[in-house]
């Protein structure tokens, strides 16, 4: 199916408007909402869409578990591009509802999460309800007989089903932002810019003291700095982690790919989720000059030593 991309719907989402900062060029009749970040994984597996965009984490209330949950477990897909959307919210209600009448709010649970003070505050007796999506609350609200009377939705979300905003900027930080991901079934990644970032998930083998801190310095050892780690249970049983982490850099640089390699050496399993331009693409964060002594040059001479040193050409 050419040229068809799945999200996180229905329309109105913030997952809408990331899929179209990501992809301006496909028209909204070649995107796909799914209700689920579950069914944008399925879409993308089974090939009924070249791609998906899924909410990966928020700067207030952390990683989304359904997302990760999906990266870590059945077919492998790869992340091949992200987006960082500032998230405003508002309460939006039907025509003629005021904020004294609300009495019950929808919304997905991270937005509730990130609104929980002002709710507090200004509706501190109105029951919270979680929805697949601040669209999808919004959708409901509209409904005649809705068992709610407010959503909690992006500007776009509240007016495409024609509520009428009761407050604005009801979210407690003004500042928040959440970071999405584009998926697909895997194949290549796409080639370095100078500003990458590389996701993979560890499986650490045995549990034994410091098998963290050796995972983290395959990364510091050559000058790859992480921008995330997050450790998820593996469902085996409590105390039965694996690790999410996103570093600076692509695996076509030699730092990285060397990293990988020894991240490999040490874990059980390793699940590459791909290497992809940075959503901020600083090119100040992964200098174009890597750190002392780990440019591609510093690690292909050292290789071409090692080679000299076994074929008996002692330097
Ligand atoms: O419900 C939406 O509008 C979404 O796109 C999902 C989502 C999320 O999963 O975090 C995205 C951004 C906001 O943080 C709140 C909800």
């Amino acid at each position: 199916m050419p040229n068809q991309y799945a999200y996180l719907g229905p329309a109105g989402t913030f997952t809408e408007a990331a899929l179209r900062e990501l992809k301006p060029e496909v028209p909204v009749d070649s995107t796909v909402p799914c209700t689920g970040v579950d069914a944008v994984f399925t879409a993308v597996r089974e090939g009924r869409v070249d791609g998906g965009v899924v909410p990966l984490e928020n700067s207030v209330e952390g990683g989304v578990s359904a997302t990760t949950a999906e990266l870590i477990e059945g077919a492998p897909v790869m992340v091949t591009a992200e987006v960082a959307v500032p998230v405003e919210f508002t309460l939006f209600a039907r025509e003629g509802v005021a904020l004294a009448d609300i009495k019950s709010v929808a919304t997905h649970p991270h937005a509730l999460a990130q609104c929980r003070g002002w709710l507090a505050t200004n509706l501190p007796d109105a029951e919270t309800f979680s929805v697949s999506s601040t669209a999808a609350a919004a959708q409901a609200v509209a409904e005649p007989g809705s068992p709610y009377d407010a959503a909690v939705s992006a500007r776009i979300g509240g007016k495409r089903y024609g509520l009428r905003a009761v407050a604005e900027g009801v979210g407690d930080r003004s500042d928040a932002a959440t970071r999405f991901i584009h998926i697909a079934r895997p194949g290549p990644p796409p080639a370095p810019t100078g500003a990458d970032r590389t996701s993979v998930v560890a499986f650490i083998s045995d549990d034994h003291p410091g098998a963290l801190i050796e995972l983290l310095n395959q990364f510091a050892m050559r000058g790859v700095n992480l921008t995330r780690l997050e450790s998820r249970p593996t469902g085996d049983g409590l105390g039965k982690y694996c690790f999410c982490i996103d570093a600076e850099g692509h695996v076509h640089e030699a730092r990285v790919g060397e990293a990988l390699m020894g991240v490999r050496r040490i874990c059980t399993d390793v699940r590459f989720l791909g290497s992809y331009p940075r959503a901020d693409g600083d090119t100040t964060l992964t200098p174009l000059q890597p750190p002392r002594r780990t440019s591609n040059a510093d690690f292909h001479e050292a290789e071409r030593w090692l080679a000299r040193v076994r074929s008996g050409e002692v330097t």
